[in-house]
């Protein structure tokens, strides 16, 4: 098939135009030489997805309240291929160096519903205000709970400081016992060396365990971290590096392929404010393999008013400030590595939600990155209401884009019925470019401009393509066949 001819399902043009860019959210593209993840073939990752799911955080067992068949039906309204796939130290350790197999069996069972279905798997350690063990009504076992989770209940030190009750959940991270908990995880009382030990070696086991799985692309090391009694700069270039160098360390005795994800801490950060964390050695032989997994959360638009007026103008300020701050952690102070925006999301009944959300992948795709949107659960902020309702989300979601990439992506932009990729091909990455074309822009055939195609799968929307060989640059224009 020559370049430029349509695929299969009707007969072959070749279009000479070139399309103008249209951004997904009407927004220009600018070129991006970002650093991405790649998958086994070498192929750049454009990774899109949700986080899996915040239901987990509770359960006893660990797991999400999330069935394959939710998981079918995410990939046939959205086409996405990545999930941030929620876990628990709590889980994995349930008892001081013991590690429950059972839990990962689990886990792994999930994983291999993404495997089959095309995904790449980000796991993340989470955690939100320490544990369900900071309070006998949150804790539903070892450390199970709503209020907080993550660490198991023997790994929750709070010397008798009181918890009082909250009329919000963050404002827990604040109270006495909550404070101390942390502080004697990452040693700042000097009493507990033992528990950072104990979590890199859970991520040990972790990883001995996924090692050779190639739909596991990488481990978000903690979510949202806390620093307790240190906060900023202190706290990030602390013990918080320390704990990623000592889990990188670990993980890299088992596992030498996978991206070591680490975040900046949650507060301040997650709202547009400069993370002071420092760089994170990967011991690994050849390129190194960390990647840089903030959130993003502006302030103004938990005002309730949406991204609408002023909130909107103060939540772009901040998508601006954020942007730079995290281009510069990723880009200087981690030495190059790539981005996953590990979470973001809002109440998408809110006004304004959807020019919200193009203007994030707009940013997302200019930046080279990754997206976990959080998250998964039924309700307003996610794709589907507890009845199954669709929210606004699936269709803002459901756009082309190219999945994985022989190369690595200069500048892409889509629409739902376009799609244009520049891209630097790598003549070593023999597999082709995969492109999501979904079938509300694409219901029938496809006109492929720049490349060849080599198939077009109506069932499972995927188009792949191969740019044309030797040549330095390429572009790929994809639109309805006429
Ligand atoms: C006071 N601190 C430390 C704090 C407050 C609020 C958040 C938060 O909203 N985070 C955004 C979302 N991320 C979690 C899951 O990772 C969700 O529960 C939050 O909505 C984080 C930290």
């Amino acid at each position: 098939i020559m370049a430029g001819s349509l695929a299969v399902g009707g007969g072959v043009a070749v279009a000479q135009s070139s399309l103008p860019t249209a951004g997904s959210g009407g927004g220009s593209s600018a070129a991006s030489a970002a650093p991405y993840l790649t998958d086994d073939a070498g192929r750049s990752l454009v990774l899109r997805g949700f986080n899996t799911a915040s239901s987990a955080k509770s359960a006893p067992d660990g797991m999400p309240d999330f069935t394959e068949e939710d998981l079918t039906r995410e990939h046939a309204d959205m086409g996405t291929n990545f999930v941030r796939f929620l876990i628990s130290w709590r889980s994995v350790e349930p008892a001081p160096g013991q590690y429950d197999q059972a839990y990962l069996d689990r886990v792994e069972d999930r994983v291999s519903w993404y495997a089959e279905r095309g995904y790449k798997v980000m796991l993340d350690m989470h955690q939100d205000v320490y544990s369900g063990a900071i309070t006998p009504e949150g804790n539903n076992g070892n450390g199970a709970g709503a209020i907080g989770n993550g660490a198991p209940a023997w790994a929750t030190y709070m010397d008798g400081l009181p918890v009082a009750p909250q009329p919000r959940w963050e404002l827990y991270y604040i109270q006495p016992g909550v404070m101390r908990a942390f502080d004697n995880f990452w040693n700042t009382t000097g009493k507990h060396p033992e528990l950072v030990e104990h979590y890199a070696k859970a991520w040990r086991a972790v990883a001995d365990r996924f090692a050779d799985n190639d739909a596991v692309v990488a481990y978000d090391l903690m979510n949202e971290p806390f620093g307790g009694s240190l906060q900023g700069p202190a706290f990030e270039a602390g013990p918080l590096a320390a704990m990623y160098q000592r889990t990188t360390d670990a993980i890299r005795e088992v596992d030498q392929d996978s991206w070591v994800c680490v975040a900046p801490q949650a507060i301040g950060v997650n709202q547009g404010v400069p993370s002071g964390l420092t760089k994170i050695n990967d011991p690994r032989a050849g390129d190194q393999r960390i990647a840089y997994c903030p959130h993003l959360y502006p302030l103004p638009l938990d005002l309730g008013d949406g991204y609408s007026g002023l909130s909107r103008t103060l939540t772009d300020a901040t998508i601006t400030t954020w942007r730079a701050s995290i281009e510069h952690v990723a880009g200087t102070v981690l030495g190059g590595v790539p981005i996953i925006i590990g979470e973001f999301g809002l109440d998408t009944t809110l006004p304004g939600a959807r020019d919200y959300l193009d203007r994030v992948y707009d940013n997302a795709r200019e930046m080279g990155a990754g997206v976990s949107y959080w998250s998964s659960d039924p309700g307003p902020w996610g794709p589907y209401l507890p009845d199954g309702t669709r929210t606004l989300l699936v269709d803002t979601l459901n756009k082309p884009y190219p999945r994985a990439v022989a190369g690595t992506p200069t500048e892409w932009s889509s629409a739902v019925d376009r799609l244009q990729l520049t891209m630097r091909p790598d003549p070593a990455v023999t597999a082709p470019t995969e492109i999501y074309l979904p079938q509300s822009g694409f219901p029938a055939g496809v006109k492929v401009e720049g490349a060849d195609v080599v198939d077009w799968n109506r069932q499972s929307r995927l188009l792949t393509v191969r740019t044309p060989a030797g040549a330095d640059t390429a572009t790929v224009t994809v639109t309805p066949a006429a």
